[in-house]
């Protein structure tokens, strides 16, 4: 059978995936979560001409003045009067500039005597110290478009544009099934032959970071029956995840379960190391995604599959994980016929691959801050060469 490239078997999957309907929230709950519509804004900001500063609001071509101050403008205060040639009126950071005013003299550089202002310095350009009206946005201008991801900076945009609750993708709900007669829940203990189930709590820790709800069914023993009734079970949710048995082994029967509770399998097998035994299908209305066992292979494969189908159904425009380039501090050999995710961090003089590349060795895996993609086939590299990197918890 052969390998699928990366790339194609995430487009299936994403295009597998429905996005899930729209609820509209208070913005105090939108963090974390993407748009489903575009948001245009209600209002123009600033509503007015504004000073930048407090100090006197003159006209520019009045300079060197000096003026009469005859009005006061406050954020929040009573509209001030228009000036009248020669006049100037006091004004404060965020308060509206009174008509005919042009430019702040910031108060540093003016001397107040005998109720008249006078300049300090050069002159100032005319709009100086002024945020003019809609220079930030104007009213019904898009300002975000749907499937945007939902930060402190977008949020306060949403609200400076008037909206107070905002349509945002629903939070997938994903059930996690871990799967071998040899894993014990954390924590307990581990008689010769068996050891603690790392990948479940490991996947909620990934998940966490996102706008998903999660249900870890447990520990499922190698049985066609239970573990077929298991998938079952999960396929309440949207997305459900197994871990091991997905290889081929005589006790990998996470496929033929999946096959026995009438699933339809989408692919299985990528060109990718670790992770080549992972596969994604349907089940009734639930994603399926079978990742490998092995922990490394697990993270990263969820790094590549699982938290992308998560995105996307939740909403996000873009949700495949980000890529950069980075220098290598120390060469790496050539790569095989599948494209290596390589398990590695920075340091001052760029990046270096963690020593042991093993899917099983999760104390290099601890000490990854990226993973280093080398497609198949690649050549090996030298330090200060360029290479595609995947930051990781970001
Ligand atoms: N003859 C072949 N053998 C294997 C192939 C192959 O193509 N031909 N593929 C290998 C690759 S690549 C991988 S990756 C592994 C993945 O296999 P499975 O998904 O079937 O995983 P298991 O066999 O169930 O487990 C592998 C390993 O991971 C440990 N494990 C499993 N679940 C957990 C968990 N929840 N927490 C911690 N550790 C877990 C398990 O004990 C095994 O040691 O298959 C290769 N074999
Ligand atoms: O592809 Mo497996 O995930 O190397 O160990």
């Amino acid at each position: 059978m052969s390998l699928l490239p990366v790339a194609e078997a995430q487009a299936r999957l994403l295009a597998l995936g429905p996005r899930l309907p729209a609820e509209e929230l208070p913005v105090s709950a939108c963090a974390g979560r993407w748009l489903a519509r575009n948001i245009l804004s209600l209002r123009d900001q600033p509503w007015a001409d504004l000073s930048a500063m407090d100090g006197y609001a003159i006209r520019a071509a009045e300079w060197p003045g000096p003026w009469r101050v005859t009005a006061e403008s406050t954020a929040g205060g009573a509209l001030p009067p228009s000036l009248a040639p020669g006049e100037s009126c006091r004004i404060f950071t965020g308060a509206p500039l009174p008509p005919g005013a042009d430019t702040i003299l910031i108060q540093e550089d003016a001397d107040l005597s005998n109720g008249l202002v006078h300049p300090r310095g050069p002159a100032l350009p005319r709009g100086r110290n002024v945020r003019p009206a809609a220079s930030d946005f104007r009213n019904n201008q898009l300002l975000l478009n749907s499937g945007a991801a939902l930060g402190p900076a977008q949020i306060a945009l949403a609200v400076l544009a008037g909206h107070g609750a905002l349509p945002v993708g629903t939070r997938p709900r994903i059930a996690l099934l871990s799967t071998g007669n040899e894993l014990v829940p954390p924590g307990a203990p581990t008689p010769p032959g068996h050891l603690p189930c790392s990948n479940a709590p490991m996947l909620a820790a990934m998940l966490g970071a996102l706008s998903c709800s999660i249900l870890d069914i447990g520990i499922i023993p190698d049985d066609l029956d239970a573990m077929t009734r298991a998938l079952e079970d999960a396929s309440q949710a949207d997305i459900m995840v197994s871990t091991g048995g997905a290889s081929v082994g005589d006790h990998d029967l996470v496929r033929p379960a999946f096959a026995a509770a009438g699933g339809d399998l989408e692919f299985w097998k990528i060109r990718m190391r670790p992770g080549k035994p992972l596969m994604a299908g349907r089940l009734r209305d639930a994603i399926f995604l079978g990742l490998p066992g092995n922990p490394v292979s697990a993270f990263v494969t969820a790094t590549l599959f699982l938290l992308p189908l998560v995105r996307h159904m939740a909403g996000a425009a873009d949700p495949l994980p980000r890529i950069a380039s980075a220098t290598l501090a120390a060469p790496l050999p050539a790569s095989g016929e599948r494209d290596d995710y390589l398990r590695a961090f920075h340091t001052d003089d760029g990046m270096i691959a963690v020593t042991s590349q093993d899917s099983a060795a999760t104390a290099a895996m601890a000490q990854a801050d990226s993973l280093i993609l080398r497609p198949a086939g690649s050549p090996p590299a030298a330090a200060g060469d360029q290479v595609t990197v995947l930051p990781l918890n970001s």
